[in-house]
């Protein structure tokens, strides 16, 4: 069956009291205004967005997560290329934005050190601006949400839910030995970030995939085994999906 965005039926209590509601108000133009869920609506009730997408230009969103070295980013080439995806990696738009110098960089490269996770708003933004550059309907988010506050923030701003979840299932042995092995210069590929990235996928990452297989939208994919072996079982869950996707 068609499946298409969900719309987040509540905000966080932080928005929820009726004096917060009043001020968030504030802040929206007209002709839009929150309706009594704290739900952006038009003036006649109709459900809207916040600019991110259009009704007519919701596109097919797959989440795309797993550990450090669990092969997100390989599969995810895989993906686009057979299927038309439009392949973004949060990580990635973070390292182009400290090399692009942006005044943002110096604390995305502490960060990345660090194995923690960027502010939300930073890498939401990066994010929304690729997708309202590219024109194509169909996008992998690689590497995001990695955290409660990155997803809520995300639903809170878009609106919307991702259409389905892949998350590649991997041992932490095979995770470290892969990084290690990865040689592609980056500043997180040595075994005291590793470790800490590991900590931080538990803690911050795991709730995530609880909460979206809860709502019934991750594919868990075992993903030990060679590229080929691992994109064949990725193939089978994105022709299951060939229904949803426009
Ligand atoms: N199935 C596999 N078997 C062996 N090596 C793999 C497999 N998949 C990916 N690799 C290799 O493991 C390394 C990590 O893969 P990749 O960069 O895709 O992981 P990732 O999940 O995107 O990691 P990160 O979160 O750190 O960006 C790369 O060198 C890649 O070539
Ligand atoms: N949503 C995200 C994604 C990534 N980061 C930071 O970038 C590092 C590398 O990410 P990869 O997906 O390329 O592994 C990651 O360890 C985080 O420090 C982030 O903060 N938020
Ligand atoms: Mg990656």
């Amino acid at each position: 069956m068609w499946r298409i965005w969900r719309r987040v039926g509540s905000l966080s209590p932080l928005f929820s009291s009726p004096k917060s509601s009043i001020l968030r108000q504030d802040l929206i133009q007209a002709p839009y205004r929150l309706n009594f869920l704290g739900i952006l609506s038009t003036e006649n009730g109709t459900p809207a967005t916040i600019g991110f997408f259009s009704k007519e230009k919701t596109p097919f969103i797959a989440f795309v997560l797993g550990g450090p070295g669990s092969g997100k980013g390989t599969q995810c080439a895989k993906i686009a290329e057979a299927f038309g995806f439009t392949h973004l990696s949060a990580g990635d738009l973070l390292r182009k934005e400290i090399s692009s110098n942006s005044e943002n960089g110096a604390m995305i490269l502490a960060t990345i050190t660090e194995g923690k996770i960027v502010p939300s708003g930073v890498t939401i933004k990066l994010i929304r601006r690729e997708m309202e550059s590219i024109e194509n309907n169909k996008f992998l988010i690689d590497g995001f949400p990695r955290s409660e506050e990155n997803r809520i923030a995300f639903e809170r701003i878009t609106g919307v839910e991702p259409n389905i979840v892949l998350f590649f299932d991997c041992p932490e042995d095979e995770m470290v030995k892969r990084v290690l092995g990865r040689k592609q210069g980056r500043v997180d590929d040595n075994i005291d970030t590793i470790k800490k990235r590991l900590k931080v996928f538990a803690a911050l990452n795991l709730p995530v995939i609880n909460h979206y297989t809860r709502r019934g939208k991750v594919y868990k994919i075992n993903a030990v085994g060679t590229i080929d072996e691992v994109f064949e079982k990725v193939r089978q869950v994105f022709d299951d999906c060939k229904q949803m996707i426009k």
